[in-house]
């Protein structure tokens, strides 16, 4: 799968966000895949600014934002995150990409503290309580082996509201969406859109590129399909080395 980037990095540390969630399993899946890349990957778990300031890319992973956001602030890691979405690749995932929005709607009372970095509204449980949680077939021709459809596991997923690109943000690249018939008709929140075709509608994205960040509403390490990891390393990590070959490429 991994293609040989020339003068491309030697080596990465990637860090997965490990205060609550799956982290552990998108620790694993990024271990499995390491071997068949033409790089050498650490992957190590942050809990800590200096274990944040070891990477050269982050993952946030799904679990409860809320939560996420909170322990974030207890250990002093939500200004350095917020710094760090600034110049590096980051994955948010489920609620990870909850905290990478710029805003959020139907957040816990006492509301949400968020990193941002994503021009986008999403709201929290867009689709419903846990019990709608669902699966469905993605068409995601960016990855490899596009013919192949990539299975989302959505678990009190959030839906993207609106895209709200201000002329000096990067261009943002919608890389999956739901068919319309999927969307949720349970949910008042998000029902306005719902006569918008596929293309326009902003709740049927649920994977976008923006700039070195990857935004994905659903778990691609809930499943055994390592593509949406591996792209994060192709296409988003690399070439931020590659442009900016920070410390670590350099080891
Ligand atoms: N699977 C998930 O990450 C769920 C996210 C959760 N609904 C939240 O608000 O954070």
């Amino acid at each position: 799968m991994g293609k040989l980037v020339e003068n491309g990095p030697k080596s990465m540390v990637i860090g997965i966000l490990a205060l609550q969630g799956a982290f552990v399993e998108h620790q694993v899946m990024l271990q499995k895949l390491a071997p068949s890349l033409h790089v050498e990957i650490s992957v190590n778990l942050v809990r800590s600014i200096q274990d944040l300031q070891a990477c050269d890319a982050l993952v946030i992973p799904g679990g409860e934002s809320t939560t996420i956001a909170l322990l974030a602030k207890h250990s002093g890691l939500l200004d350095p995150l917020r710094d760090f979405i600034k110049t590096k690749p980051v994955w948010g995932s489920c609620a990870g990409a909850i905290l990478m929005s710029r805003s959020v709607t139907n957040a816990k009372q006492g509301g949400q503290d968020l990193l941002g970095g994503l021009s986008v509204t999403t709201v929290r449980n867009g689709w419903g309580s846990q019990i709608e949680s669902f699966e469905a077939p993605l068409v995601v021709t960016s990855l490899s082996q596009p013919d192949r459809p990539f299975q989302g596991v959505f678990i009190r997923a959030p839906a993207v509201l609106s895209i709200d690109l201000a002329p000096e943000d990067p261009p943002l690249r919608v890389i999956a969406r739901l068919p319309v018939d999927l969307l949720p008709n349970t949910q008042s929140v998000i029902q306005e859109n719902q006569g918008l075709a596929d293309h326009f509608n902003p709740q049927t994205v649920v994977a976008f590129r923006q700039g070195n960040h990857l935004f994905t509403s659903f778990h691609p390490e809930l499943t055994k399909d390592d593509r949406f990891h591996d792209y994060f390393v192709q296409e988003c990590v690399i070439p931020s080395l590659i442009t900016n070959p920070s410390s670590n490429m350099l080891k």
